[in-house]
């Protein structure tokens, strides 16, 4: 079967009051279909700015990265943002969602950006949510949940649209002990059984072990890719 991700000698560096810091040297990781990979690397190692590079969020890079078969960097900008909304799903440390919004609408809103019509949209919505226990916190605004049930929010929003990959970076790293390893097991499981691949960056060896496969970033290279 055809990876979902292929990423072939990624380099990144970042030059600053005259000093040059090679985060990334060639990278080489691939991602299967449904595969969740763990990207374990101290902090400052460049777990952010490989997922960056692979969000299509970010230039500079040398290298190649083929998203569900697609080259990026053959793309213009209209391209690469077409694909990272079609292709892509993305959870960060701190939820981002809209304040204004409840809780089914800011997982309704990647859908109407892609025309999906509202009450699929909605049902949709209503549907990750409570499959994620936040049946009872559909029209709730993130103010009026807690720090786990935000982040189960920004979850159903990364899937709304059935990526291909979702691109995790730290999760669950803004939750206490308990409810990142409830949080992890929900995004997990849902991602499953969505059929999603996943590439999730953390520093947490414990959590790293719950997924298929982990991939170590030392020295600006990845181990067990
Ligand atoms: N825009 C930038 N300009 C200069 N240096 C940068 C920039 N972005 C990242 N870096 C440097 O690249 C290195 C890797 O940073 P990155 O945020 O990718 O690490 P990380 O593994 O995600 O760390 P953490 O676990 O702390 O989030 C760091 O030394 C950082 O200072």
């Amino acid at each position: 079967m055809n990876d979902i991700l292929k990423v072939t000698g990624l380099a990144r560096s970042f030059t600053q009051g005259g000093v040059t810091i090679d985060v990334l040297r060639g990278i080489d990781l691939t991602v299967g279909p449904g595969e969740i990979v763990a990207l374990l690397g101290p902090s400052g190692s460049g777990k952010s700015t490989l997922l960056q590079a692979v969000g299509l969020l970010e230039g500079g890079f040398d290298g190649s990265i083929r998203i569900d078969g697609e080259e990026a960097a053959k793309l213009d900008n209209d391209g690469r943002t077409r694909l990272r909304r079609d292709a892509l799903g993305f959870v960060y440390q701190f939820h981002h969602l809209l304040p204004d919004f409840n809780a089914t609408e800011n997982v309704i809103l990647p859908q109407v950006i892609r025309d999906v019509e509202m009450p699929a949209a909605k049902a949709r919505a209503e549907s990750l949510l409570t499959a994620l226990g936040l049946g009872h916190r559909l029209d709730h605004r993130p103010s009026q949940l807690s720090g786990g049930e935000q982040q189960r929010v920004a979850v159903a929003r990364a899937l709304a649209n059935r990526p291909a990959l979702v691109l995790a970076d730290e999760p669950t790293g803004n939750l206490d002990e308990r409810t990142a390893d409830v949080v992890l097991s929900e995004f997990l499981r849902l991602v499953r059984g969505e059929g999603s691949a996943a590439l999730v960056a953390t520093h947490n060896e414990r959590l790293a072990q719950k997924m298929d496969r982990v991939v170590r970033l030392h020295e600006g290279v990845l181990q067990g890719a």
